[in-house]
């Protein structure tokens, strides 16, 4: 995986200029803005000049640790243009709320509970969020371009390469469903709502079906991190075993950054529509392995311990994208 640089973007618009004045400020709406992508794409987006609105959940402890370095901190060019809201996907009523009240010109539903195995220890609430969720936001939006007549909005659905589950590689956007988890079919509800309000109401709504994305952002309970933070403790002495489930699952495994960019320029086509966004390259648990500990000199099978409670009711083997329409994409 190429390696990036973390810290945080130090223009004050598009290429370091000015930011537009307010009144031809593009205005995004952010839905899992304290997520790994809600962060890299509230610096993409405030970097291109945009203001942006994010929408948290009320939690006992206040969860902006990934946008802390931007709403924060008093110095940073961006702070006057981000804002945030309490608002919740399974609350349709602060949906539509946010949605009258900001009048965005982009809207990005990437909240979600996204944890694939957790999802089956609580299908409902991921169901709820996940997929009624979408219906909700999409519902919120078709209703207010209903009474204001602002058309001209766009939606971005966060889709999942989960959603192929067990069909077979490379996967593309004429590729069948078939998920392999309650996280996974919430996905492919989410999925079709989106088709759907296109459909029915002319909405521009597009979705982005993207493959595994990670990055120093990245959850500690996805394997990735969890591998990666795992061996700079062992490296240190801070710990000495890692437990770990299904090590010959495969993975099409970006950077999070990149993949921000694709959701944006979805939203600048002419044409909604649905892309896939991958690497088109699939590697192994276990080849992640022999990378990260070979990085600093140690062996994984030294360290590695294989724990039952990790596999899934459901595995999904072999993910690897054909991202052919996306790359020949234009802005
Ligand atoms: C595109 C998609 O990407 C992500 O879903 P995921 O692929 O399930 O990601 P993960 O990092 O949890 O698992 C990757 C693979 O690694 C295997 N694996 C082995 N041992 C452990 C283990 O100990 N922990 C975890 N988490 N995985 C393990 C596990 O069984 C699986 O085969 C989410 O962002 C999701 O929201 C999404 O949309």
């Amino acid at each position: 995986m190429a390696t990036h640089d973390d810290a945080p973007k130090s223009g004050s618009g598009a290429n370091g200029e000015a930011p537009p004045p307010p009144q031809q400020r593009k205005v995004a709406l952010i839905t899992g803005i304290t997520g790994q992508d809600g962060s890299y794409l509230t610096e993409l987006l405030l970097d291109k000049g945009y203001e942006v609105h994010g929408l948290i959940r009320r939690s006992s402890n206040f969860n902006t640790q990934r946008i802390n370095h931007i709403y924060i901190d008093p110095h940073n060019a961006h702070k006057a243009r981000m804002k945030l809201h309490y608002a919740d996907l399974t609350d349709a009523s602060s949906l539509r709320r946010w949605i009258d009240t900001i009048a965005p010109d982009e809207v990005y539903n990437l909240a979600a509970q996204s944890h694939v195995a957790v999802s089956f220890e609580i299908p409902d609430y991921t169901a709820d969020v996940v997929a009624t969720g979408a219906l909700r936001l999409l519902e919120a939006v078709r209703s207010h371009v209903s009474a204001t007549g602002r058309s001209h909005i766009r939606y971005y659905q966060a889709g999942s390469s989960e959603m192929f589950g067990s069909t077979p590689p490379p996967q593309s956007e004429t590729t069948p469903f078939h998920p392999r988890s309650p996280y996974a079919a919430s996905k492919c509800a989410a999925h079709w709502y989106t088709v759907n309000y296109r459909e029915a109401y002319g909405l521009f709504a597009c979705n982005g079906i993207l493959f595994n994305h990670e990055s120093p952002r990245r959850g500690e309970n996805f394997v990735t991190r969890k591998i990666t933070r795992a061996v700079g403790r062992i490296k240190i002495g801070l710990q000495s075993k890692l437990f770990l489930g299904n090590l010959q699952a495969s993975r099409d495994w970006g950077f999070a950054g990149d993949y921000v960019e694709a959701m944006w320029m979805m939203l600048q086509q002419e044409k909604p529509d649905d892309y896939v966004v991958a690497t088109e390259e699939s590697h192994t648990v276990e080849e992640f392995l022999e990378v990260a500990f070979g990085y600093v000199g140690l062996n994984w099978r030294d360290h590695v311990v294989i724990d039952k409670r990790y596999f899934r009711p459901a595995e999904v083997d072999n993910l690897k994208g054909d991202a052919i329409k996306l790359i020949f994409c234009k802005v």
